[in-house]
């Protein structure tokens, strides 16, 4: 079998940096080591070699909001691959009484076109004894061990508190994770309504609407929630302190929680909504929405402490005629960002390369841990021989502006537009095959395979075993009838 050879390189891991030369034959790695030989070199001079970036937050082709997401299972793991991220989870969603299975059918159908490995989270989007029993299927016979919730998004993707508990009760028994979109969509609701009414319509109100305490709210309720029901619980997009304060606040009393912000919120700010250009605001809605300086604070201290584990970004990408058909009504602009190309190269340039994360830390919140919460791991987020040859080859002193003219996202503008970067890939390897090489797009359409997660992490038996331990008992008593008269 033809081998390659990653040469003269660094490697950096979540917990090691060392000089070594990676070897790779067909998907996987062989061989990790010095003055190693195969039949074709990339030359890693001066370079990292990383895992491949994980995004565990995608929204490929996603129906959403009276339209689809424009970028697709191409176009969307091209972006990623091209910034260097070499395996998207995306959500399939199940209409209204749709049953789960049908749901993954047509997630099937999508992803046949990746370009990188991928997965799937499945979405809980109603309740009622078909899910309760599909759950088992998805789990025991589909590969998928993450279940989302959405708490907001009323009257669409809404779950409520008896769906939530019922549903995390069920992932608890068949050892998958919920998953949390944690904002209160109630309130939500009634402030869309309010802002309105009161003619506040433009893109601002979108921010408005969703204040951080909505989400602070959610997700200590979601936490707390997960806890009864005797399972770990992962939050998706945490944007505020507010909504880290209840994560670290339940990490502290030893429940087991996971949150996960996105790159825009960390270097994104509330400011974008007051530009006087409708289409740049409108273009930068999503929820949560961006917040301010002292919120990122808040996510960046956390990914150094520990509290925050994961960085993705809920890729849901528009076009500006997509986003106009919030014009006059701020609630039907269609909420989602891009950021699959841009989420390791701006990670690396404002964490890293601000002294706000070391390389390790970046390898661990971009690959390492979601593989180890997913269940991948390490045939996903390391490397190691018999690891999925899943690699870049990021070069420190290689730079750019950001800007959408040079982009592979299929949208026309770029939420990160004019933003420099210094820290990009030379080469992205994909289960071995080169699908970056310095700048040239080499992807091969239908490369990605679905990766198939098992139930049960050493966290789900961990945390069963302790809700086991302190299970309400019945109390013997002595001379008391067991049951009435
Ligand atoms: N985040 C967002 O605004 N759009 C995608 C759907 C979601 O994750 O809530
Ligand atoms: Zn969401
Ligand atoms: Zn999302």
């Amino acid at each position: 079998m033809a081998s390659k050879v990653i040469k003269g390189g660094t490697v950096v891991t979540a917990d090691l940096t060392y000089r070594a030369d990676v070897k790779i034959e067909g998907d996987v790695i062989v061989e990790i080591g010095p003055n190693l030989s195969g039949d074709e070199v990339l030359d890693a001079t001066g370079c990292y070699v990383m895992p491949g970036g994980i995004d565990p937050h995608t929204h490929l082709e996603m129906p959403f909001m009276g339209t689809y997401s424009t970028d697709d299972f191409e176009s969307g793991t091209r972006a990623g691959l091209a910034g260097g991220t070499t395996m998207v989870v995306d959500f399939a969603l199940p209409n209204p009484e749709q049953s789960l299975l049908e749901a993954i059918q047509r997630w099937d159908n999508k992803s046949t076109r990746a370009n990188c490995d991928y997965s799937f989270h499945m979405a809980i989007t109603w309740w009622g004894e078909q899910v309760f029993n599909e759950m088992e299927t998805v789990v025991r016979e589909k590969g998928i061990n993450t279940f989302k919730h959405f708490m907001a998004y009323k009257g669409a993707l809404m779950v409520d508190d008896d769906e939530m508990f019922a549903s995390f009760s069920r992932c608890a028994e068949l050892g998958a994770l919920p998953l949390v979109h944690a904002e209160n969509g109630d309130v939500v609701a009634q402030l869309q309504a309010k802002l309105m009414a009161e003619g506040n319509n433009g893109p601002e109100a979108h921010a408005y609407s969703r204040p951080a305490e909505v989400e602070g709210e959610a997700t200590n309720r979601a936490i707390m929630i997960a806890d009864m029901a005797g399972v770990p619980v992962y939050i998706v997009h945490t944007s505020c302190e507010q909504s880290h304060e209840a994560i670290r606040r339940a990490k502290q009393n030893g429940i087991r929680c996971y949150g996960e912000p996105l790159i825009q919120h960390l270097t994104l700010d509330e400011s974008e909504y007051q530009s006087g250009d409708w289409d740049h605001s409108a273009r930068r809605v999503m929820s949560p929405p961006f917040r301010n300086k002292k919120h990122q604070d808040s996510l960046w201290a956390g990914l150094q402490a520990g509290t925050l584990q994961v960085v993705a970004t809920d890729h849901c990408a528009f076009t500006t005629d997509q986003k106009r058909y919030g014009v006059g009504d701020f609630t039907k602009i269609p909420n989602g960002t891009g950021g699959l190309e841009d989420r390791m190269p701006m990670l690396w340039t404002y964490g890293v390369g601000t002294g706000r994360l070391t390389m390790n830390e970046f390898v661990a919140v971009t690959s390492t841990n979601i593989a180890k919460i997913l269940n991948i791991y390490p045939k996903k987020g390391a490397v190691l021989v018999g690891a999925d040859a899943d690699l870049v080859v990021w070069d420190p002193a290689k730079e750019k502006t950001i800007s959408a003219t040079s982009q592979q996202s299929a949208i026309d503008y770029n939420v990160f537009e004019g933003k420099p970067v210094k820290g990009l890939p030379r080469y992205t390897l994909t289960r071995g095959h080169v699908a970056i090489m310095d700048g040239e797009i080499r992807t091969q359409e239908g490369h990605g395979k679905f990766v198939a997660r098992e139930p049960f992490t050493a966290v789900n038996r961990a945390l069963s075993q302790w809700k086991e331990v302190m299970a309400p008992r019945k109390v013997q008593r002595a001379g008391i009838p067991a049951s009435g008269v």
